[in-house]
């Protein structure tokens, strides 16, 4: 144990490298995707010291070009899953016990060593297994992880350091315990940063980790798991298991020691979760903390006085980086009327000039979208959009299987406000606008905030004040992350606390203090330092 009250490192976000033509960052990213491109990697479990390779092996395949292999993972099973449970209980005696100063150390030299050696390393797992484009890999694979890395030993200082006041004669104390038993993470396929987030940050605070990532996110996970153990984290800390996810979840849920569950993905499966361990309430030792970052439909609501070129640039950033598939996406846009001809004007404009194709060309702004499952899905929304009186394609629309999982960014127009584009989470490079007649604003925000069962990400857009406060009050619970005069995607760790309510989460604030606390469990200690002596009231004293 310390003998002192360390000071942790000053943290600042990581600066995000441009990878302009000519930067040694862009020579050796493209390096290092064309070199891990033509090898065949094998990802297996690793539970406690081992690295489990069970030989049924699934194909790891490129979205942008499906017809290559780049690896394999070894599915598991759910005895596997067992195993991972008693190891990481097993791992709980010390590592609930580790001084927080070594607990913080592990996780500051992970994020030293992605903001160094192995920066290009998760940054091209990322582009070649999840199809980023090199600046959406770096946002997120590097900078978004490094930060949720370095924050978090920050939050967890901040929430140790609150502490209770004491009366004359009294020290009292709070103690943020681990939480008694395992913790379970399920994390998506669209952020690296989210996937290496959730089973750490749990583990910051002292837990031990059953990480369960997304079968599409396999490959820089694995760079992740690389990271914690170069970098100290001891074996059964935090073990990667690749069984069957609704079995996995079965198998974690019914355990007598499952403690927690934290989880992002799509708002359908948390509340298949959420049922699922309210079943087993009677089975459980404690009730499990469960945190779940959902699904979202985010919007873009403008109002007359604003510049439409803000808009424009709002409206394709905030739609199409990486294909739309952010929970956070801008997704359906309300524009005035008054503003709609020159908005629609720079939105074809700028879209005319994006690029779509392979994150080995740094040109391209849009790459592949995950897989065949979601190509159709996204593809079944613009081909009922071309057949639909309510809705027309003004940009994009086409699309092509036969390399990789390509879809143009597409703008949908339509007349209904209730379309299914405008109130179903599409997850892919689609964006939904409808025109409303300049004067009916607050009618319309009122559209915004009852058309969908989501509340995640939105943002207004005015350059006058008072009509910002009226949208900032209409809008109140539409969005857990409010953005004005800006896309509604991007939330930095540290600066913007992200999560949403309504079916899009429990928005416990992934980035922040808050999240943390979920992860603990408080203990309360009075010492009197002088006890009484007699039981009596001063009043009946003799
Ligand atoms: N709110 C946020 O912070 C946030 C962030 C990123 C992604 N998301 C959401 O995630 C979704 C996209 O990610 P996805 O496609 O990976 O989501 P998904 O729900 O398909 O999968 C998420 C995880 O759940 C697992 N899973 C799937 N079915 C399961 C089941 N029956 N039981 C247990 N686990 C199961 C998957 O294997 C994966 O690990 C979108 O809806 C998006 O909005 C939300
Ligand atoms: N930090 C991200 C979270 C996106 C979720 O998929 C954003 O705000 O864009």
């Amino acid at each position: 144990m310390a003998k002192s009250f360390a000071k942790i490192p000053s943290v600042v976000n990581e600066e995000v490298k441009s990878y302009a033509p000519g930067t040694p960052e862009r020579t050796e990213l493209l390096e290092t995707y064309k070199k891990m491109y033509n090898e065949v990697i094998e990802v297996p479990q690793y539970i406690g010291s081992e690295e489990i390779f069970s030989g049924v092996k699934k194909e790891i395949r490129p979205p942008h070009d499906h017809q290559k292999v780049v690896g394999y993972y070894h599915e598991g099973t759910q005895s596997d899953v067992q195993k991972a449970i008693e190891t990481a209980l097993e791992a709980r005696k010390s590592w609930a016990n580790m001084a927080w100063e070594d607990r913080a150390a592990i996780f500051l030299k992970a994020a030293d060593l992605i903001a160094g050696p192995y920066r290009a390393k998760i940054n091209a797992a990322t582009m070649i297994g999840q199809s980023k484009n090199a600046m959406q890999a770096e946002i997120d694979s590097a900078c978004e992880l490094i930060d949720f890395l370095r924050f978090n030993v920050k939050f967890m200082t901040e929430i140790y350091a609150d502490q209770p006041i004491s009366s004359p004669g009294v020290w009292n104390k709070v103690e943020y315990r681990p939480l008694e038993g395992f913790t379970f993470a399920i994390t998506p396929f669209n952020f690296t940063a989210i996937a290496g987030n959730l089973p750490s940050c749990m583990a910051l605070m002292g837990n031990v980790v059953v990480w369960k990532p997304s079968d599409k996110q396999v490959y820089s996970a694995q760079v992740t798991m690389e990271v914690f153990k170069k970098a100290g984290l001891p074996d059964g800390v935090i073990n990667m298991v690749l069984g069957d996810p609704a079995e996995t979840a079965t198998t974690c849920i019914s355990h007598p020691d499952f403690a927690g569950l934290h989880f992002t993905g799509s708002t359908h499966v948390f509340k298949h979760l959420w049922k699922q361990i309210g079943n087993n309430v009677d089975i459980h030792k404690t009730y499990p903390r469960v945190v779940g970052e959902t699904g979202g439909k985010d919007f873009v609501m403008v109002h007359k006085s604003a510049c439409p070129t803000e808009v424009a640039v709002g409206l394709v950033r905030g739609a199409f980086e990486y294909q739309g598939q952010k929970c956070s996406a801008a997704s359906r846009a309300y524009i005035p009327s008054n503003l709609w001809p020159e908005v629609e004007k720079q939105v074809k404009e700028m879209l005319a000039t994006i690029k779509v194709g392979s994150p080995e060309d740094f040109s391209n702004f849009v790459t592949a979208v995950i897989d065949g499952n979601s190509f159709k899905k996204i593809t079944g929304f613009i081909d009922r959009a071309k057949a639909s009186t309510e809705a027309e394609i003004i940009a994009g629309g086409t699309y092509d299987d036969s390399v990789g999982y390509f879809i143009a960014p597409t703008v949908i127009v339509t007349t209904n406000p209730t379309y299914e584009s405008m109130t179903d989470e599409i997850f892919g490079p689609v964006l939904s606008i409808y025109v409303y007649d300049e004067d009916k604003y607050e009618e319309t925000l009122q559209l915004v905030d009852e058309t969908s069962a989501y509340a995640l990400t939105g943002s207004i857009f005015s350059q006058d004040r008072a009509a910002v406060e009226v949208a900032y009050k209409a809008l109140e619970n539409a969005a857990g992350n409010f953005y004005i005069n800006d896309k509604p995607t991007g939330a930095v760790v540290g600066q913007q606390p992200f999560g949403g309510a309504r079916a899009s989460g429990t928005n416990d604030k992934a980035g922040s203090a808050m999240n943390l606390l979920r992860w603990v469990s408080v203990r309360t200690v009075k010492e009197t330092l002088v006890p009484a002596k007699d039981y009596r009231y001063p009043f009946l004293a003799k």
